[in-house]
């Protein structure tokens, strides 16, 4: 049996992926918390791969908090693009596939198309400047898969989607940025697509590697996302919600007026369909609790 590592395993992506992969027999799954796993302890990696020797590595451990990174680019670094190269030698060293997550807010907003990955990234924010770092180092693994992802949402609390609905639903005033445009991403979707992978892998045990975009669509503003929210959860509350223009006050990281990922070249590689959030998002409403 093929062993698979989760790191991160307690985040949004990685909560998903450790349900994806529950009822499955083909992995035998090793899901690592911070607490389990601190990545950028390269003495703890070291003594884990030699003990465990995992065939796949999926990383969901970075720093996503996109305005404290400004406040702290030490640790920041640290995490995704240190311990990325980390990760990355010994998944080399050990002949394993590195799984990898990176984001839309690489790009510096000033296209007017969907970006693809042959478009250069110029990222305008610390965290960005760090996953890109992360998605070169990841490189070096030989077998590695990044997913460029953006606007992840889900019924677990602490994401954009989760947060507009406690308050949509409580009917306090918010206030959502209608000029940035992106693809707001079901990461049960993400999580989804990372599973098929891995069992194609098991299958092949070779992969087209590389970078792929994937996001959902429609794409929209915050703003129309928030809007969509409001008007399953709470319509009665649609008074409550504003359009206002970037910067969200308080913002500390300047983020892309448009961050638009094409996805389309994991559609055809993969032979998968496009995600469309407004589908997800129903269901999600019905799940999220105050
Ligand atoms: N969320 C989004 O909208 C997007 C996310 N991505 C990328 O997708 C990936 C998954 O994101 P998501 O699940 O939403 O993020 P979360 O913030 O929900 O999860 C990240 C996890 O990483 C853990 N972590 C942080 N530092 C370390 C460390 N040193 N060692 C081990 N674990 C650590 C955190 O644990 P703890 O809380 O204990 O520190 C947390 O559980 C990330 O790479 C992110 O950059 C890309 C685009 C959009
Ligand atoms: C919560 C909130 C945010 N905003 C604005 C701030 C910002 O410009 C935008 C999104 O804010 P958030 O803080 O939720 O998300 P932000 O941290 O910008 O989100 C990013 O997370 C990282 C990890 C990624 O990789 C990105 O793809 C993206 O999902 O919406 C409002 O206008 N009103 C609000 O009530």
């Amino acid at each position: 049996m093929k062993t698979l590592l989760i790191t991160g395993a307690a985040g949004q992506l990685g909560q998903l992926l450790r349900r994806q992969y529950a009822a499955q027999r083909q992995f035998k799954v090793l899901a690592c918390d911070s607490a389990m796993l601190d990545i950028t302890d390269d003495s703890a990696l070291q003594r884990l791969f030699s003990a465990v020797r995992p065939d796949i590595v999926i990383n969901c451990a970075a720093y996503t908090a996109v305005d404290s990174a400004e406040q702290q680019p030490e640790r920041c670094m640290l995490v995704n693009a240190v311990a990325s190269a980390s990760l990355a030698a010994l998944c080399r060293q050990y002949d394993s596939l590195l799984i990898s997550f990176s984001t839309d807010y690489v790009f510096d907003g000033q296209h007017n198309a969907p970006y693809t990955e042959s478009d250069p990234a110029s990222p305008l924010n610390l965290y960005g400047k760090s996953k890109l770092l992360a998605e070169d180092a990841v490189v070096q693994a030989g077998r590695y898969i990044t997913f460029r992802t953006s606007w992840l949402f889900s019924a677990l609390p602490g994401n954009f989607a989760s947060s507009i609905w406690r308050r949509a639903v409580r009917g306090e005033p918010v206030s959502v940025v209608s000029d940035q445009l992106g693809g707001p991403t079901p990461a049960s979707a993400l999580a989804e697509a990372v599973y098929r992978l891995t069992m194609d892998y098991a299958a092949q045990t070779c992969l087209p590697y590389g970078l792929y975009h994937f996001c959902g669509y429609p794409y929209c503003s915050w703003y129309d996302f928030a809007k969509a929210i409001y008007q399953l959860a709470a319509p009665q509350h649609q008074h409550c919600l504003t359009a206002i223009n970037s910067p969200f006050p308080g913002s500390l990281a300047v983020r892309p007026a448009y961050s638009c990922l094409d996805s389309s070249l994991f559609q055809r590689t993969f032979t998968q369909p496009a995600t469309d959030w407004r589908t997800e998002i129903e269901s999600y409403v019905k799940k999220m609790r105050v």
